[in-house]
This record gives structure tokens, C-alpha cells and sequence, in this order.
């Protein structure tokens, strides 16, 4: 493990809010040799990377920090994706789309060519839209590119859960599934507290009213940060930099990503195996009726946008390109 910690290196493309708290993370908990910082904002970039210099001094440093480019990100071992615009309050992630896959195209021309064995994280918002066509874009194995999906969401969940019921969240075990953003929904059938179903140990709670209040909640979670102080940042920096060390340790951790669903033709968040070479499995999960319906008409709305987004893309000669390129 000693060996590997030597030799690993995460990049971290785009250094703003979640990209620099994503490396004072990585920092703070030393996972690989190396974190790379890259954003075509040269000042900004350099003042986060003096200053998360600054937060190594401290007598571990065991994880290097350095500004560096496109093409050096592309030859890291894990590249992160948190490069693109971020909500305004009352926007949806979903209108993100355009701006943020003119830059996703762009970054992945400027770091061509990838290295064959790097795993994508993406983070940027839609994130399971950009997921689908970092696919694309990359010419990776399915395998190697995953989005956080609904991990932040699962991670809020767990979180609401466990003040219910007075236990750690890590005691609990409860996924928001589907797309990160508006029609994600909770397998509540599969829900537990150890390993005792969550509808016995929560039996007086789960009212069809309370799970609709904690929908409502964790759904909403991010709106009500972002309205009050522009961003989120610290649970997504605490989510990325947990998945970076389920891949680099091989630690064949079962969570919420977003990844490719062949039977649903599109990147939604399912339970996954994450282990070194990215996502190891899909780990069948069963729904019920209602479940499933909802994880149906999730992926319908997720097909929808990505054909908007394919039909608007004939028009752009750049994307097109860039999309045909390992078509
Ligand atoms: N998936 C999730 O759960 C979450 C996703 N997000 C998303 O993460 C993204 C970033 O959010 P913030 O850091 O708050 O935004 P920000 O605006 O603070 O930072 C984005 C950075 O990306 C940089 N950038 C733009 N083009 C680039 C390129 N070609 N290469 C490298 N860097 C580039 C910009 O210069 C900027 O510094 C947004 O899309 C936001 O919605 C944020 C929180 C949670
Ligand atoms: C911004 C965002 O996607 C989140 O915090 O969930």
C-alpha cells in the first residue's frame, strides 16, 4: 500500500469551490503522492495552490499539491471533473447542460491523449448527463467513467435517518437512486439500520408523510445551501475524495454512481462495486413496484435530454467532431 501511495496521482480539473475543497480533502487525508490542480483561471489557480501549499506545512505532508496542465491531467491515475458552472439559486442542475458540455468537449481535447488506464469522476452538474457523454468523449471502457451521482444525495439521507433514529449514519444503510437532481427517488423498500429493515426500525416514523418530507428534503438540500451561500462544497469534497480512495486502495466499496445502464440507455446512479479499475459491478438491488416505476420514468426523463442535447450537438461542428472522434 506504501508502494502505491508513492506513485498515485489525482488531477482535479477546475479550482473553484468544489475542486479546492475536493484537494484541502485529499490533503488533509493523504491517499496518493500527488493532487494536480488545473484551471485556465491562472491567478485563481495559483493563489488555491499556494494556499492548500499552505495547509501541508504542517509536519505530514505525505500528498504534494501542484498547478499543472490539460495534457499532464490526462496521464493521472484518477482525473476528477469538477470544472463547469454551478447553479445560480432556483436554477436546476439540469440547465447547466449547454455551458458545461462545450467545456467538457474542450477539456477532453486539451488533455488528449488520455492515458488508457485513468478512471474519470465526474462532479460537474447535470452529472449524469455529463457522465453519459464523457463517455463518449473519453473513448474509455464504460467501466472507467463514473459520476458522484447520488452518493452527496445518499450521504444526506443517511444523515436524516440517523437523527431519527438516534444511531451513527453509518449505521444506516438507505440510497437515493436515479439522477442527481429532480426525479432521484429513495429505495425505501431496501432500507435498513444494521441489518433490521428500516420499516421496523423506524415502525411509528415511516408514514407515507414522512418519507415525502425526506424526499422533499434531500432533494432540496442543495438548493437551500446554494441559495444562502452561492455553493456547496464540503459534502461533494468529502464524497469525491471517499471514491478516490475506494478506487486507489481497491477497496471494492458498494455505493450510489452514476454509471452506464445498458438496459436503460443512459447514466443514472445505481449501487455499484468501485474498486481499482473503476466500476468492478453493478450490485443488483431489488426494487418494488413503485420503485421501479420511478427509476423508469427517471430514465426516460434522463434519454429525453441527452437526445435534446444530441440534436443541438448536429448543429455545433466542434461537439460533433469531438462526439464522432471514438464514435
Ligand atoms: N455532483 C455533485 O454532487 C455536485 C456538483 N457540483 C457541481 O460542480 C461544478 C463546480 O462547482 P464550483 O466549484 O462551485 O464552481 P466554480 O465556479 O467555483 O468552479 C468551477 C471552476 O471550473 C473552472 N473551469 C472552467 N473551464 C475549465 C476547463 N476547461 N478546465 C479546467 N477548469 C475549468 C472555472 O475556471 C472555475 O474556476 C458545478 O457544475 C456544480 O454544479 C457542485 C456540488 C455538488
Ligand atoms: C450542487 C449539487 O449538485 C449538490 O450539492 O447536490
Amino acid at each position: 500500500m506504501a508502494e502505491q501511495r508513492l506513485k498515485t496521482s489525482i488531477a482535479i480539473l477546475g479550482s473553484g469551490d468544489v475542486g479546492a475543497t475536493l484537494a484541502y480533502t485529499l490533503l488533509q487525508n493523504p491517499i496518493c503522492s500527488e493532487v494536480i490542480l488545473v484551471d485556465p483561471k491562472r491567478e485563481l489557480l495559483e493563489a488555491q495552490v499556494r494556499d492548500l501549499g499552505d495547509a501541508t506545512y504542517g509536519g505530514r505532508a505525505a500528498t504534494k499539491i501542484r498547478a499543472g496542465t490539460h495534457q499532464e491531467a490526462g496521464q493521472a491515475d484518477i482525473v476528477v471533473i469538477t470544472a463547469g458552472a454551478k447553479q445560480k439559486p432556483d436554477e436546476s442542475r439540469l440547465s447547466l447542460l449547454r455551458r458545461n458540455l462545450q467545456i467538457l468537449s474542450s477539456i477532453f481535447t486539451s488533455m488528449s491523449p488520455i492515458s488508457p488506464h485513468a478512471i474519470l469522476l465526474l462532479v460537474a452538474n447535470p452529472v449524469d448527463i455529463l457522465t453519459y457523454f464523457a463517455r463518449k468523449l473519453s473513448g474509455l471502457p464504460e467501466s472507467q467513467v463514473l459520476g458522484t451521482g447520488t452518493s452527496l444525495d445518499s450521504a444526506r439521507l443517511r444523515g436524516i435517518l440517523a437523527q431519527k433514529a438516534q444511531v451513527s449514519p453509518s449505521s444506516i444503510d438507505a440510497y437515493v437512486l436515479g439522477e442527481h437532481g429532480e426525479s432521484q427517488f429513495v429505495a425505501w423498500s431496501n432500507a435498513s439500520i444494521g441489518s433490521t429493515p428500516l420499516r421496523l426500525a423506524l415502525s411509528q416514523h415511516l408514514t407515507d408523510e414522512f418519507k415525502t418530507d425526506i424526499e422533499t428534503h434531500t432533494r432540496g438540500a442543495a438548493g437551500a445551501i446554494i441559495a444562502a451561500k452561492g455553493c456547496t462544497a464540503y459534502g461533494i469534497g468529502n464524497v469525491a475524495a471517499s471514491i478516490c480512495k475506494y478506487i486507489l486502495f481497491d477497496s471494492r466499496t458498494v455505493r450510489p454512481l452514476s454509471f452506464y445502464q445498458t438496459s436503460l440507455g443512459c447514466c443514472l446512479s445505481m449501487p455499484a462495486v468501485i474498486g481499482r479499475k473503476g466500476i468492478l459491478r453493478a450490485m443488483p438491488i431489488q426494487l418494488d413496484g413503485d420503485e421501479q416505476k420511478l427509476l423508469e420514468v427517471c430514465a426516460e426523463g434522463l434519454r429525453a435530454v441527452i437526445e435534446g442535447a444530441e440534436k443541438e450537438l448536429k448543429a455545433d461542428d466542434e461537439l460533433r467532431h469531438a462526439l464522432e472522434k471514438h464514435a
